[in-house]
């Protein structure tokens, strides 16, 4: 699917059927936060591994609040690093760590290439919520930073949605892309994750329902 028209899709699903937008992303993440989980069954290890989900500024950032939240339900260790300060944040996304705020569920805030080193650290799950389908160009900034970092350290790394720094419609690979071992993308499977350039930084794909109605998706050509 193109990047415009999942867009698309989340936007009729919002505005012509009156799904709220929560609801999507409840769905979004709670999906998403059981593959990461089903990660643990396979690893045989009787201690969970602890998850730290690097969040960003929108709604693949607010994503990453409600996967913490259900992913500490499942009896996980986990905590959130956010590249914004959680006030910056709006909407849904706002909403969503406003709960995680309120749960208690740990959230810090890197400010700098130094803040990343040290709150990333080895043998931790890293789950990539830092952009999604609403990323222009190479990531920019902290976020490079974050994916440079990340992609430096030991562990299972997890992209939500699509990895960041991969462009969504091409499948081409930003020089700064976060190398990830799973994939779990929303509605249907992004038109670039079909360039074979794109498979080293995708790792396994699942995909996830979030909601909406199978009329729609057929409109899409998706179900
Ligand atoms: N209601 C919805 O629309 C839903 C959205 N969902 C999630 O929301 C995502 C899309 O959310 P958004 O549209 O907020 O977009 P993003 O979460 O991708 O964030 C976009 C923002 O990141 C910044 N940015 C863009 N390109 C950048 C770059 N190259 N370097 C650094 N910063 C950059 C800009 O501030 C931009 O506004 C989806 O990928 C999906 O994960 C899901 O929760 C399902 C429901
Ligand atoms: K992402």
């Amino acid at each position: 699917m193109k990047r415009e028209d999942v867009r698309r899709v989340d936007q009729i699903a919002i505005g012509t059927y009156g799904i709220s937008g929560l609801v999507l992303m409840e769905n979004a993440g709670r999906g998403a936060a059981e593959h990461i989980a089903a990660l643990h069954h396979g690893s045989g290890a009787d201690v969970k591994r602890p998850v730290c989900i690097l969040c960003g500024p929108g709604n693949n950032g607010g994503d990453g609040y409600v996967i913490a939240r259900h992913l500490e339900l499942l009896g996980f260790p986990v905590r959130i690093v956010s590249l914004v300060p959680t006030d910056r944040l709006t909407g849904d996304a706002f909403a969503n760590a406003a709960i995680a705020m309120k749960a208690g569920l740990p959230i810090q805030v890197a400010r700098s290439a130094e803040d990343l080193e040290q709150l990333l650290v080895d043998d931790e799950i890293v789950v990539d919520c830092l952009l999604g389908t609403g990323a222009t160009g190479a990531p920019r900034g902290l976020y490079a930073d974050a994916v440079t970092v990340a992609n430096a350290r030991r562990g299972v790394r997890v992209a939500i949605d699509l990895p960041t720094g991969l462009d969504c419609d091409t499948g081409i690979p930003s020089d700064v892309t976060f190398r990830a071992d799973m994939t779990v993308t929303f509605v249907a499977q992004k038109d670039g994750f079909s360039n074979s350039e794109a498979k080293p930084w995708l790792g396994t794909i699942h995909v996830v329902g979030i909601g909406v109605p199978k009329m729609l998706l057929m409109e899409f050509g998706v179900a």
